[in-house]
């Protein structure tokens, strides 16, 4: 086996877990239409990256493309997402990060859109404990939220501004568009993507009932 063949089937395990992440993620119906894009990280400047365009659902491990930011730029054999440059920053700007899940469920679009400011404070749920370094329902944890624009790595440099409050969440929302989680871990990632799907649908609730953001 030649070098390139070893090193795609080194990374394997990787792929099969995260082709495994967007099965679960699609069935929960968060990634319409082949909106979302995953990645993991598989060396200090470098990680799978899911192609452009695919059903995030049916992705199998040749979907996954290696991408690596050694060198400055972005280097990948293949069209990655659309939206590599905002994953390759967050590696970049927390090396402990392993894994970026981008999602475009119904109720973080719709959230967002109804936000005006550029955050939100939550405070009050148990399950806020879910998010890494939160400990307490009366802690509050602001969820940052940035416009949304074509131009990824404008938003990528606007992330990297706003990065001290934006790491708090695990999480940022793109309004209109989507959310972005990650985590130490691809198990870390997906638990912060199920509990703050779960917040903003108890913070929609609450809005629609008491008519108040
Ligand atoms: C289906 S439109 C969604 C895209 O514009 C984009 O926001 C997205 O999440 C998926 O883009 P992709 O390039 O497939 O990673
Ligand atoms: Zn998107």
């Amino acid at each position: 086996m030649n070098q390139a063949a070893q090193h795609v089937q080194q990374l394997n395990p990787y792929a099969i877990a995260l082709c495994a992440t967007g099965r679960w993620i699609a069935s929960r119906h968060w990634v319409p239409a082949t909106g979302g894009n995953f990645s993991i990280r598989t060396g200090e400047h470098s990680a799978l990256v899911t192609a452009s365009g695919k059903d995030k659902g049916q992705l199998s491990p040749q979907d996954l493309l290696p991408v690596s930011w050694q060198q400055g730029p972005l280097q990948c054999d293949g069209t990655p997402s659309a939206e590599t440059a905002l994953h390759a920053r967050l590696y970049q700007l927390d090396h402990q990060i392993k894994a970026v899940l981008h999602t475009h469920s119904v109720h973080s679009t719709v959230f967002s859109r109804l936000l005006p400011g550029t955050e939100h404070l939550l405070t009050g749920y148990e399950m806020q404990k879910a998010i890494r370094g939160q400990h307490s329902h009366e802690d509050s944890c602001p969820l940052t939220v940035f416009d949304n624009t074509q131009d990824i790595p404008a938003l990528a440099d606007a992330v990297a501004e706003r990065w001290q409050q934006v790491q708090t969440a695990s999480a940022l929302l793109v309004r209109g568009h989507g959310l972005y989680v990650w985590g130490q871990s691809l198990e870390d990632a997906k638990r912060h993507l199920e509990a703050w799907e779960f917040l903003i649908h108890c913070e929609l609730e609450r809005i629609r009932l008491t008519g108040h953001v």
